[in-house]
């Protein structure tokens, strides 16, 4: 060891000058600086104080019980739930020279031996232990900690992943609970809690159930801003594993991670990208301990470039430079989504969230939600109640506005027409549903490891454009930039192209600058022709829904302004957009997203029973993020079941805005075939795609598109009926 800071006293309270704790940081990890909250929840244990510290996912949590071992008296009990975990830190901790040990049943009985002499001495050489909850547990090991706290020797106990103590949690882990004596059974000792999860609920939840005692909290920015968060659609896709491996290769062997849901996946997906030339190995739980950790070596130690695995990889895993962790199949919830994408850039550089967004793959993951017998980790005394929960998690998984740092903020119009491609490529496919979820399906063949760790445990239309004319660039993308006969991923390639230009270019310095060509503006005209279209929509909607308390001028006036609001200065390309989206939106809202939108009217309505006015919308929207979806139990019909939904990450501004959902906006007056919905006939919206083919008629006469859509796409030659019936049928 480096020759470890030797303090004088008592265990208690043992404060330092900022700039002593800087210089032990720069000492033995040789960081300049501090990050997030790490000083202030040093300084809270120094101080003898309870911390419960909230920070994202490669954050640098450790830190906050690492220094403090560093300058603190006696040692620093470290609870952390995977032995992986532990093993990682131990070696990294030693590799700097600072004395710190795991006790597991992993060891070989003379390390541990030789640990528990260790602890045994009166000035044990340890400064940092890991132990699993469930050794803590014991009475033979609380009672060696029991002698060392009489003897001044425990300096700390710091609960790493926190949340596992929470059923509420996505982490679950019984052995957690019985970390709640710890605060009775050492009275003046610091315990810091440590965890990324953004559920206040769950962070109640630990607080309480640690019995913390006036503790302080400390909640850092959970905003990623180098992770660009991107949804493909497999349903979309000719072929997926084409595509993941087409990714891969590009980024040029780069570290990734992706996770599937279900073992023989991984293997399948492995296998087809070593195939395709792409350095890869599966691992989950259904391997021994050997191939897994020699798995995990060889990807530490970049032999391997992917990882293809299941939940079981990942929680502590501490790789720096990973820069793309992709999904193949939904996550479990946002928070799942969050910490399993939060893997990617721990070392704050640009790094890549890809989630493959499989209609099947939703189904799959509601049933197996809602089947508590495959949900292993769930207490069968309160199976409804948490399959409940579960389905609220997974619904979380919902659009959220970030500003640009996702594909729905960077490329909206691309979102969109792709969600609009999805909505309307399977139909057929939803009405007969994947084998797996019918109820003759026996839970036994999901071979799926995404709940809990036990195995570890045991062990949006006008649109964007590149020149001042929105119509005319889509156009010309519509013409010449894209043969009418071009696939649709040359198309969504111009888009790409258009938006990117837009940002880049003379988008940005127009907006900067302060002006918008005239051409551009929202002109009056268009703003009372989109209010009267809402207020249509509106019509149609309450007519669906029954009785909403809305005045419909008001309400269509406060759908309006909120638009034009949020790109007045943007101009009418991302307007009408916006507008398009908001149709939509009322033509799929549940009446408590009705409300939810609506409230200010509505409230309005109620108190004085007048019409609303635009200025009645918020500025400032709500602070938390707004779960716009399929709640559980509500109606599976067509439009729930194919609901748009991309994953956006918290927000910059920390909130949600429901307009995200206009990420599946389209645009134009054309004619179309509405869509049925239960028993009502909605008003239909055009896709992006047949606005491009509009605008392309009205300009050059050239672009040929009064074909039903069906056919359309056939010659585009990127989804077919015939072929989706027999992909069905086989
Ligand atoms: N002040 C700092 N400056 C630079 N890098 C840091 C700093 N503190 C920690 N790190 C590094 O950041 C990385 C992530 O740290 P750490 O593993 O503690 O994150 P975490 O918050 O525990 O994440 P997770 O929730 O995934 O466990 C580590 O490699 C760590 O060395
Ligand atoms: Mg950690």
């Amino acid at each position: 060891m480096k020759g470890v800071l030797q303090i004088k006293g008592a265990s208690g309270r043992e404060k330092k000058a900022p700039k002593e704790l800087e210089s032990v940081l720069n000492q033995y990890f040789g960081y300049s600086g501090f990050r997030g909250k790490q000083l202030e929840a040093i300084e809270a244990v120094l101080s003898g104080r309870d911390c419960f510290c909230l920070m994202p996912t490669g954050g640098g949590k450790s830190m906050c019980y690492q220094v403090p071992a560093l300058v603190k008296t006696g040692i620093v009990l470290v609870i952390s739930p995977l032995i992986a975990l532990m093993e990682n830190q131990v070696a990294s901790l030693k590799n700097k020279g600072i004395p710190a040990e795991f006790l597991s049943s992993t060891q070989a009985s003379h390390t541990k031996q030789r640990i528990h002499e260790d602890l045994d001495t009166g000035n044990p050489s340890l400064k940092l232990l890991y132990v699993t909850p469930e050794l803590v547990a014991t009475s033979g090991f609380m009672a060696k900690l029991k002698k060392l706290y009489n003897r001044g020797l425990l300096g700390l106990v710091a609960i790493d992943e926190a949340h596992c103590i929470s059923t509420w949690g996505h982490d679950f882990r019984p052995s957690y609970r019985k970390l709640s004596s710890l605060r009775k059974q050492f009275p003046d000792i610091p315990l810091l809690a440590l965890t990324a999860t953004a559920v206040p609920k769950v962070q109640k939840d630990v607080i309480s159930s640690l019995c913390l005692q006036n503790p302080v909290i400390l909640r850092a920015s959970f905003n990623r801003p180098n992770i660009f968060y991107e949804v493909r659609y497999k349903d979309l896709l000719d072929d997926v594993y084409s595509d993941i491996s087409n990714l891969l290769k590009s980024s040029g062997n780069a570290c990734s991670i992706i996770y599937c849901l279900e073992r023989a996946a991984c293997d399948d997906l492995s296998m087809h990208l070593s195939q395709q030339g792409v350095s890869s190995a599966a691992y989950h739980a259904g391997l021994n301990s050997k191939v897994r950790s020699s798995v995990l070596d060889d990807w530490l130690s970049s032999r391997t470039q992917v990882v293809v695995a299941t939940v079981a990889f990942g929680m502590g895993i501490d790789r720096q430079d990973v820069r793309i962790v992709c999904h193949f199949n939904l996550p479990k919830s946002m928070e799942s989504f969050y910490q399993e994408s939060g893997r990617a850039g721990r070392d704050q550089r640009p790094s890549r969230s890809v989630l493959y967004y499989g209609l099947d793959d939703r189904r799959r993951m509601e049933f197996i939600l809602r089947n508590p017998k495959i949900n292993k980790a769930q207490p069968s005394s309160s199976s409804n109640e948490l399959s409940e929960k579960a389905l609220a998690d997974f619904s979380q998984v919902q659009p959220t506005l970030c500003q640009r740092s996702c594909d729905a903020c960077k490329h909206p119009n691309l979102v969109s027409s792709r969600l609009e491609e999805l909505r309307r490529v399977p139909n057929c496919r939803f009405n007969k549903i994947s084998p797996v979820f019918q109820s003759s399906v026996k839970p036994a063949h999901l071979d799926t490891e995404f709940w809990n760790r036990e195995d570890e445990a045991s062990i949006s239309a006008e649109d964007i454009s590149d020149s001042d004319d929105g119509n005319e660039v889509v156009s010309n993308i519509a013409i010449s930039k894209v043969p009418a006969k071009a696939g649709l991923d040359a198309k969504f390639k111009a888009l790409e192209r258009a938006e990117n230009a837009y940002y880049q270019g003379k988008g940005q310095t127009k907006q900067q600058g302060g002006g918008l060509a005239d051409k551009k503006s929202i002109s009056q005209t268009l703003r009372d022709a989109c209010r009267k279209r809402l207020l249509d929509a509106l019509g149609q909607a309450k007519l669906r829904l029954g009785n909403i308390p809305c005045d419909d001028e008001a309400s269509a006036t406060h759908l309006e302004t909120e638009c034009f609001k949020k790109y007045e200065k943007v101009g009418k390309t991302f307007y009408n957009s916006q507008i398009a989206a908001t149709v939509r939106w009322l033509s799929s809202a549940t009446s408590s997203q009705m409300h939810d939108r609506l409230h200010a009217v509505i409230d309005q309505t109620k108190d004085d029973g007048a019409s609303g006015s635009p200025d009645i919308v918020p500025e400032s929207p709500p602070a938390s993020p707004k779960i716009v979806g399929t709640k559980p139990g509500e109606t599976s019909n067509y439009e729930a079941d194919v609901k748009p939904q991309h994953i956006c990450k918290l927000g910059k501004r920390g909130h949600s805005d429901v307009s995200t959902e206009g990420a599946a906006a389209s645009t134009g007056n054309m004619e179309l075939p509405s869509i049925p919905t239960g028993n009502m006939v909605l008003p239909a919206i055009p896709t992006f795609r047949e606005f491009l083919s509009q605008k392309g008629r009205d300009r050059a006469k050239s672009y040929s598109n009064s074909q039903p859509s069906g056919i359309r796409r056939k010659s585009s030659g990127q989804v077919d009926k015939e072929e989706t019936s027999k992909r069905m049928k086989s």
